[in-house]
């Protein structure tokens, strides 16, 4: 549908988790000091995903758990923009939509959060046969590597729901492995125990964490303008990178896929994109992984690293351990990442 170009007044669409919320008012407080005579009201809205908590992640069918709904109301025009985590947002959106720049980024690693009472301070100090609690595939693969003597069980649910299984007294789980900007912007630092990445836990984070995805409908040239004035120019350009590696691997599937992203100065004085990423089967009995510099520095230039990344990966082995997940169907459609 066709979109005025000069609106004063812009609905946002989000979920209603405590989380979704805090995000979606990050964005407003950003747009209202940049655009202050202009009006944001929030629409908030359950989807599938917050709905059906009993259902394990990875044995949903539906493509779009998190997002399709929202995109509809986009698309009818009773929104006029979507604030999601950007992690999950699929790599593919609809023909109509499509993602603005994207404010800074949070904390982007994933942290061990330990059972209140317990004292353990890090991955390694967890005893063998102590259960972990997380729902994603990519987490469980990397644990199995890295840490084959721990067990790993689902726990799902939003932020404070995980925290709580996680403290239960008769709780299985000794500890879960969560993201880091989730706890942070709900003011949960204090329940962190260790940051993980590649030098700390040897864990590497999901494509996109801890940033925010803005969706727009792709003719409205109002608000891309609006948000070119509160985005962040080096978040956006790892998150595309990011993005086009995942999209350019999954075909069709979701991947055991970890990155990092960093920009570093080159020997040559200019900025560059680090990125380590890692495929790991969900036993953990393989892992082809890789580490490059790229030349970044425009949004194509993005997504051809991204591209760069994968074929890295697939020259590594990561291919094979993708079709045999694929040929197992261990994985459907939107597993959480
Ligand atoms: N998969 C669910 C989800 N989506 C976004 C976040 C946290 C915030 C973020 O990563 O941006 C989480 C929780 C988690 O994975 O621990």
């Amino acid at each position: 549908m066709a979109t005025p170009t000069s609106r004063t007044s812009f609905t946002i669409g989000t979920r209603k988790s405590k989380l979704a919320l805090e995000q979606t008012e990050l964005v407003r407080s950003e747009l209202k000091k940049a655009y202050p005579d202009y009006d944001f009201q929030i629409f908030s809205k359950e989807t599938a995903g917050d709905l059906n908590t009993t259902i394990a992640l990875k044995d949903f069918t539906s493509k779009n758990l998190w997002t399709e709904e929202l995109e509809e109301l986009m698309i009818a025009g009773q929104v006029d923009f979507i604030v999601h985590s950007l992690k999950d947002v699929p790599t593919l959106l609809p023909d109509t939509c499509t993602l603005g720049p994207m404010m800074p980024r949070e904390d982007n690693r994933d942290v061990l959060v330990v059972k209140q009472g317990l004292s353990f301070k890090s991955l390694e100090e967890i005893p063998a046969g102590s259960v972990v609690g997380t729902s994603s595939i990519r987490r469980t693969a990397q644990l199995a590597r890295k840490y084959p003597h721990l067990k790993v069980q689902d726990i799902r649910g939003n932020i404070g729901t995980r925290l709580a299984k996680l403290d239960a007294d008769d709780s299985p789980y000794t500890c879960i492995v969560i993201a880091a900007a989730g706890l942070l912007r709900l003011d949960l630092e204090d329940r962190i125990t260790q940051y993980l990445d590649s030098k700390n836990g040897g864990m590497l984070y999901a494509v996109g964490q801890g940033a925010l995805g803005i969706e727009i409908r792709k003719n409205d040239s109002q608000l891309q303008e609006m948000l070119n004035g509160i985005g962040h120019q080096e978040t956006t350009y790892a998150c595309l990178a990011e993005r086009n590696l995942l999209r350019t691997l999954e075909g069709g599937c979701s991947a055991p896929l970890g990155v990092e992203s960093e920009w570093i100065q080159g020997s040559d004085g200019s900025k560059k994109l680090r990125m380590r990423s890692v495929v790991v089967s969900v036993d953990g009995q393989q892992a082809a992984q890789v580490e490059l510099d790229g030349d970044v520095n425009s949004p194509e230039s993005a997504e051809a690293f991204g591209v760069t990344v994968a074929n890295a990966l697939v020259a590594d082995g990561a291919g094979a351990i993708l079709e045999e997940i694929q040929r197992k169907k261990l994985i459907k459609d939107n597993v959480s990442s």
